[in-house]
């Protein structure tokens, strides 16, 4: 498990700021200070006072967008963009370290994850600051330390209870290292500008840039970065307009930041071209993030009874909506000179059961071959010992570094398939189990952990929405039944919810303990407001320091 940050051990003298100067700092742990300098956060405050305004535009426009499909309407290409679509052109070429990109490994950002990831074998680790971090002050400082000693190479961690030394392998034997902020709709409370809070995702991209960008420029390693959750052209190009600014302010040349593009709301399966095309100076890549995806489909069409999603367990890559969302992924991003990177398998290395333990490798086997045999060029991972049986799957099946030329010509996808309903069944089981999943998750994040097994899958922000949105669709679906004929209804909710704290209560290590009450709350809340929150995670961020 990985460990909660607490606290820095190194204080270091105070830094002068101007006064006046409209920045606040609303939080502070002991050692804070060489990351957050005065240069550092008028570095900070110069992004937020140049670009929030553009930010809250988008995120009223994403506003705007709901109300369409909440009164009936369905996502579609755009006519306005038919040129960027029907006309050819490419992105600008791929540095050579993200040519072979065959397996990533990702993970929070405290500093033993960080070892491990960085020395697990896999070709890339992406870093994150969003799924599978909780956003607490202590795990943001630590991740953003640990980045910028990792990038300076003198990150190392011993383990408190174990005495257990971390130490890098040397810079040419570690996996390349992108960065993935946290999406455009989260605020970074801690930091406040005229008297605003920071976008999360300009706090986390901009702190990382400020402190490494220069160093792994001249390493000829980026920065590269992950960008989450975009639902439109017009937020890449926001994207790209604060990567331009960047680079001017930390005299990097253009284009040296290099992002790949996580497809993963429903909006923007219809603007992938588009999303290319606005980044086209600097994008490596895009990337199914299949869980948040079915979470965004299932937030598109909260108010569309006819495709409502069965039992979370059901809605596998097999379902035809999402074969057709990786298909045109893959065609598009080849089509562009780009890499369609695939997902993550939920499964985990079962301990202690060794049949059990085959059949989740096998599901992930099966998932990887399903990848690179549609013309994925890599993959995701969640644990390093599933490193070595991805990377056996893209050798066999992939012997160059990528399959760009592999343009998937034989596909056609209309907006109909993308939209397809799913078919299958709601069973108490997977009823009980999204309700399981949501109060443990955010139990856990709560107390500050992003990413946790449940029932040996790896539960994070995204898959947690998908329980989180599927129990509040169901239960304000007009007549909905389980596969045995119960009514979903409020009843059943309050009786799987009652019986929770019984059920877990023999299990002194499990994560986030100490918030199961609070987490029930929520969940009961969230689940009985007459509107769908966006994101679980708004709410929960008001509760964590
Ligand atoms: C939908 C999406 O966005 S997917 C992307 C976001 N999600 C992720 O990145 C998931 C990352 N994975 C994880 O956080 C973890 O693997 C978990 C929570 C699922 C399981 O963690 P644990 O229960 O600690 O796994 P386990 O005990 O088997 O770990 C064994 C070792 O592997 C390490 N490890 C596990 N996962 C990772 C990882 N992703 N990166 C680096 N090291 C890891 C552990 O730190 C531990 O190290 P140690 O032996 O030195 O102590
Ligand atoms: O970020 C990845 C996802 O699947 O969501
Ligand atoms: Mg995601």
């Amino acid at each position: 498990m990985s460990a909660v940050i607490k606290q820095w051990q190194d204080p270091q003298p105070e830094p002068q700021r101007p006064p006046g100067d409209g920045i606040e700092l609303t939080a502070t742990l002991a050692g804070q200070e060489p990351l957050l300098t005065p240069a550092a956060l008028s570095f900070l405050a110069g992004l937020h006072r140049r670009f929030e305004p553009v930010r809250q535009a988008r995120l009223a426009a994403r506003r705007e967008r709901q109300a369409f499909f909440d009164a009936g309407g369905l996502p579609d290409f755009r006519d306005d963009t038919a040129a960027i679509r029907n006309s050819a052109w490419r992105v600008a070429p791929l540095p050579a370290a993200l040519l072979d990109r065959r397996v990533e490994i990702t993970g929070p950002t405290d500093p033993k994850m960080v070892i491990n990831a960085l020395n697990s074998g896999a070709k890339v680790y992406m870093a994150d600051f969003e799924d599978s971090t909780a956003p607490t002050w202590a795990n943001l400082i630590a991740g953003q330390r640990a980045l910028r000693d990792a990038v300076a190479g003198r990150l190392d961690w011993t383990a408190p209870d174990t005495g257990k030394h971390y130490a890098l392998k040397p810079f040419e034997q570690q996996a390349v290292l992108m960065v993935r902020p946290r999406g455009w709709h989260l605020d970074e409370k801690h930091l406040r500008v005229d008297g605003a809070a920071i976008s999360g995702s300009l706090f986390d991209l901009g702190l990382f840039a400020f402190h490494s960008a220069k160093a792994l420029a001249a390493l000829d390693r980026g920065p590269y970065f992950y960008l989450p959750k975009l639902q439109s052209m017009e937020e890449a190009a926001l994207w790209n307009e604060v990567l331009e600014h960047v680079e001017t302010e930390l005299g990097l040349e253009p284009g040296q930041m290099k992002v790949t593009v996580l497809i993963e709301t429903l909006p923007a399966v219809f603007e992938m071209d588009e999303i290319l095309h606005a980044l086209r100076s600097r994008i490596a890549g895009l990337n199914c993030g299949r869980w948040d995806y079915v979470f965004s489909y299932i937030k598109t069409f909260r108010a569309h009874r006819d495709k409502v999603l069965p039992e979370r367990g059901q809605v596998t890559m097999t379902q035809p909506f999402l074969r057709a969302y990786s298909e045109l992924l893959i065609q598009t991003c080849h089509k562009r000179g780009a890499h369609a990177m695939g997902g993550m398998a939920a499964q985990i290395p079962i301990s202690g059961d060794e049949a059990a333990n085959e059949a989740a490798l096998a599901k992930v086997r099966a998932d990887k071959l399903r990848e690179v045999t549609a013309g994925h060029d890599g993959t995701w991972v969640a644990h390093p010992a599933l490193i070595p049986l991805a990377m056996r799957i893209f050798d066999e099946r992939m012997p160059t570094p990528h399959q760009q030329h592999v343009l998937r010509e034989d596909v056609l996808i209309i907006r109909d398939d993308l939209i397809k309903p799913s078919f299958g069944t709601i069973t108490r089981a997977g009823f009980e189990g999204n309700v399981e999943v949501c109060v443990r998750y955010l139990a856990a994040w709560l107390e500050g952990n992003g990413c946790v097994p449940i029932h040996w899958l790896m539960e994070d922000a995204a898959t947690a929405e998908i329980a989180r949105t599927q129990l509040w669709q169901w239960l304000h679906a007009p007549s909905l039944f389980l596969d045995d004929g119960t009514p979903v209804d409020f009843a059943l909710l309050e009786r799987a919810l009652i019986g929770l704290p019984s059920k877990l209560a023999g299990d002194a290590k499990l994560p986030g303990s100490g918030k199961l009450d609070e987490a029930i709350a929520m969940l009961d809340e969230l689940t009985h407001s007459p509107t769908l929150a966006e994101f679980l995670t708004t709410p929960a961020y008001e509760r964590i320091d």
